[in-house]
């Protein structure tokens, strides 16, 4: 991960009109090699490669790390979006009823079968703007056989290949309608949270972090933290929703018990700011939910300058209808006043290091997956600065080497 200024270097390989630069992949999908044209053909001459990108005029990053979604869910909320753009906030209409609960009623009477399909074409998506590993959540069933069903749901998305993706438990999402905020912490540490163990040891599935919705109405800072910690000692990474709406000192809470990541955090105060530099937890930013929703937006300069490690995530979900990193890291510059630099390490490197994938993903390294993007453009920029046009900038998305998507000419 990196942070501090460090956020803002790029190291750029400039091709010029004598010498470009070749990236070479094995039959695994790694990176084996990245070097000029001139070195890597003579290194070469003797191989014969399955496939030849050309890729003169174009520019090559990291494939983009979604670091915060909600992509398993039936029922859109395009009529909320309605009620918010007439002034309605987002806890007003989840305390009526709407919001996370009309999704959670909808996930809980849709099949499985329909669950997958919805998310199938949701990762479709995300893969043609530039994603290649994403974090994806449960928490639309709110009990054992809904957030198993879901979590099922995820993993066999894992199976479909094509993209990566880490994913998190969030039965802790909001408080079930016929409980109090107390009985559904017990629920999800006495039921939920060993029933997932036992799919875990059982091999029937694999989840890799536990995720808590933070916040005044829904859990407390005691309640998020006795849950998390359950799901630390069953082995999975903490990576939570804190300080979204209110300042809770969820921020500092998460550094104290050894969060790798929290997300939100638009009212993190100046001292949850210290906490997380001290204990490098990673700072998920979602520029989408601030834009939405038209709240403070999250002080992601003073976090920077305070050395608190930054990633992005479009936190896709029924509030905020967004798969395109691409147009993350736009509103990321202009709305956080990211650089574009910053921003392309925070939806790549930094991303990948909150789900505890920086050593396989994020960075064109050698050892690293060969999951990439490449641009139609010199610079690679472009994908920043073109708003809205990932469909036109992105020329192919590599995934473990193979290409899953190119533009339609
Ligand atoms: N804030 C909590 N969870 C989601 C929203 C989920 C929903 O509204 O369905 C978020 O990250 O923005
Ligand atoms: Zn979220």
């Amino acid at each position: 991960m990196l942070y501090g200024i460090d956020m803002n270097r790029v190291a750029v390989l400039e091709s010029s009109t004598s010498q470009g630069f070749s990236i070479v992949v094995d039959n695994d999908g790694i990176i084996v090699d990245v070097d000029t044209d001139d070195i890597i053909m003579k290194k070469y001459r003797e191989k014969t490669f399955q496939n030849v990108i050309e890729a003169t005029g174009k520019s090559v990053i990291p494939g983009l790390v979604d670091g915060h979604t909600h992509p398993v869910w039936a029922g859109d909320r395009v009529h909320e979006f309605e009620m918010k753009l007439a002034g309605a906030t987002y806890m007003e209409v989840h305390d009526a009823g709407g919001g996370i609960h009309f999704t959670v009623n909808h996930t809980c009477e849709a099949t499985e079968d329909k669950l997958h399909t919805l998310f199938q074409s949701r990762l479709k998506a995300m893969v043609r703007a530039g994603t290649t590993l994403v974090e994806c959540k449960s928490g639309y069933g709110l009990d054992t056989e809904n957030e198993m069903k879901m979590l099922r749901v995820i993993d066999r998305g894992k199976k479909l290949g094509g993209i990566d993706i880490s994913c998190t438990y969030c039965g802790a999402h909001a408080i079930p309608k016929n409980k109090t905020a107390s009985e559904a912490t017990k629920d999800v540490l006495e039921n939920q949270i060993p029933a997932i163990k036992s799919q875990i040891d059982d091999q029937n599935m694999s989840v890799d972090n536990i995720d808590v919705f933070c916040e005044k109405g829904v859990f407390n800072v005691q309640q998020s933290r006795d849950i998390l910690n359950a799901g630390k000692q069953i082995g999975l990474n903490i990576n939570f929703h804190g300080d979204e709406l209110n300042p809770l000192g969820s921020a500092e809470m998460g550094a104290e018990i050894g969060a790798t990541a929290i997300s939100h955090l638009e009212e993190i105060t100046d001292n949850g700011i210290l906490a997380m530099a001290r204990s490098k937890t990673i700072a998920v930013i979602l520029p989408t939910t601030a834009y939405i929703l038209r709240l403070k937006p999250p002080p992601v300069r003073q976090m920077i300058d305070a050395g608190v490690p930054v990633a992005l995530g479009s936190d896709f979900n029924p509030n905020a209808y967004c798969l395109s990193m691409p147009t993350v890291m736009h509103l990321a510059c202009v709305n956080l006043r990211m650089s574009m630099s910053e921003a392309l390490c925070a939806a790549t490197i930094n991303s990948a290091a909150s789900l505890g994938r920086s050593d396989t993903h994020g960075s064109i390294e050698k050892g690293k997956l060969a999951n990439l993007v490449i641009v139609d453009s010199p610079k690679w920029q472009h994908i920043i600065y073109e708003l809205g046009c990932h469909s036109e900038i992105i020329s192919y998305v590599i995934w473990h080497g193979e290409i899953v998507h190119s533009k339609r000419t």
